[in-house]
């Protein structure tokens, strides 16, 4: 059985995300359908291995013409160098306009796929595959596509809608628990933002999901993937509402550059600490009662995820955090933007963050002070 979620603005042509079991198998049926003139598939050399010839062979017997291109698993593929690979194996390939990139593996292969469809003669059309957590949630929908620079996380990129999602449930039984975990901290998130009963049940009845258990996953996928749907149809380029979606993003980036993307912490797990310390920062200020802020870090720690700086193998210096803070996407004029929070399931954006306040909420988070 599977669960078809639209994603329907107005502003970019409608799509469909499908989860459920086997989708990897009926790849080939599902891009078939959108009549591509070719399928060219982008995955990571890990993800490749694994799933590569399952999604080939079912384009292949669809009648597709297909290809593979792969890229080495990790955060550091989100380059201008494999950027460039991939485009010019796309045009070595002889793709077309009317040709598919077929995106398989995680958020890094998503967005780095996507940008280059987005890229490819001024733009072709892509499916995205997802198959860790994190991207059935979170990455695979709604378009932004993104490489990363040293200067910061996502700085070049383009929003580029997906034409299709397959989020095959099986695909993630081979996933490491601790990417398992990554994903269920952007899961977590969307209870945070606004949906306080369904943070309640991930960390009761469906806290199974985040040690791999499928069942409570797929739940865990369709809720999620319902919230980001609603909001990103509503805000496709984050005009307003969409920027709710960064929650924890704004201090969980900084924390990434800082550590130069290293796998010293992942991108779910910089999230999951970026929204603990949203909920504090929010409780010092007063917005937010500090109980939601201590609910909020509970339902994070009892997934196996971080929540303090001292959880993570680096001192980082206020500063440092500060300066990657003010080159965030969001921040305008100078000024910082943070997503806050007034409790579990209330997010809400403040563009006026006094960059001095949250540089000694920092220090006494126990960084540095230079
Ligand atoms: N575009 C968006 O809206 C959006 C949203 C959230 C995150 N992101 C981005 O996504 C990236 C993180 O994505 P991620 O957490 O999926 O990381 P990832 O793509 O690096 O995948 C994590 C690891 O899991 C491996 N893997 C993937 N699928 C597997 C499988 N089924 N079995 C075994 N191993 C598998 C990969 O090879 C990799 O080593 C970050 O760059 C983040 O910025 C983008
Ligand atoms: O889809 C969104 O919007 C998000 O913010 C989802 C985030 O989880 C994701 O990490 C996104 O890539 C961050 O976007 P950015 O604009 O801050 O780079
Ligand atoms: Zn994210």
């Amino acid at each position: 059985m599977t669960t078809t979620i639209p994603v329907a603005g107005g502003a970019f042509a409608p799509y469909e995300v499908v989860v459920g079991r086997g989708l990897l198998k009926a790849a080939g049926a599902e891009v078939a359908a959108l009549k591509p003139s070719r399928a060219f598939i982008v995955s990571d050399e890990t993800v490749a291995a694994i799933h590569g010839e399952t999604v080939r062979a079912s384009l292949a017997a669809a009648g597709l013409e297909t290809g593979l291109a792969t890229v080495p698993a990790g955060e550091a593929s989100k380059s201008f160098e494999q950027l460039e690979a991939v485009l010019d194996r796309l045009l070595a390939e002889g793709l077309d306009r009317k040709s598919m990139v077929v995106a398989l593996g995680g958020g890094v292969v998503g967005d780095l796929a996507g940008l280059a469809a987005a890229l490819f003669m001024r733009g072709i059309d892509f499916v995205q595959i997802p198959t860790t957590l994190l991207a059935q949630v979170d990455s695979s929908v709604g378009g932004k596509t993104a490489i990363d620079t040293p200067r910061g996380k996502n700085l070049i990129g383009a929003f580029h809608q997906p034409r299709r999602v397959l989020a095959d449930i099986e695909a993630l039984a081979t996933l490491p628990v601790r990417q398992v975990r990554s994903g269920w901290a952007e899961v977590l998130k969307h209870g945070l933002i606004c949906d306080a009963a369904f943070f309640d049940w991930l960390g009761g009845e469906g806290a199974a999901g985040a040690s791999g258990d499928p069942d409570a996953l797929e739940r865990a996928v369709i809720r999620s993937v319902e919230i980001k749907a609603q909001i990103v149809g509503e805000d496709e380029k984050e005009a307003g509402r969409r920027a709710l979606l960064n929650l924890g993003h704004t201090f969980g980036h900084a924390l990434e550059a800082e550590l130069a993307f290293a796998d010293t912490l992942t991108h779910g797990e910089a999230v999951a600490l970026g929204c603990a310390l949203a909920f504090r920062y929010s409780a010092q200020q007063g917005l937010c009662p500090a109980a939601e802020a201590d609910r909020a870090e509970a339902g994070i720690r009892a997934a196996g995820l971080p929540t303090r700086l001292s959880d993570v193998d680096h001192r980082f210096a206020a500063d440092a955090l500060i300066a990657r803070m003010a080159g965030d996407k969001k921040a305008e004029g100078g000024r910082l933007t943070l997503i806050l929070a007034r409790g579990v399931g209330e997010a809400f954006t403040d563009k006026d963050v006094d960059a001095e306040a949250v540089r000694a909420f920092l220090i006494g988070e126990g960084a540095a002070e230079a």
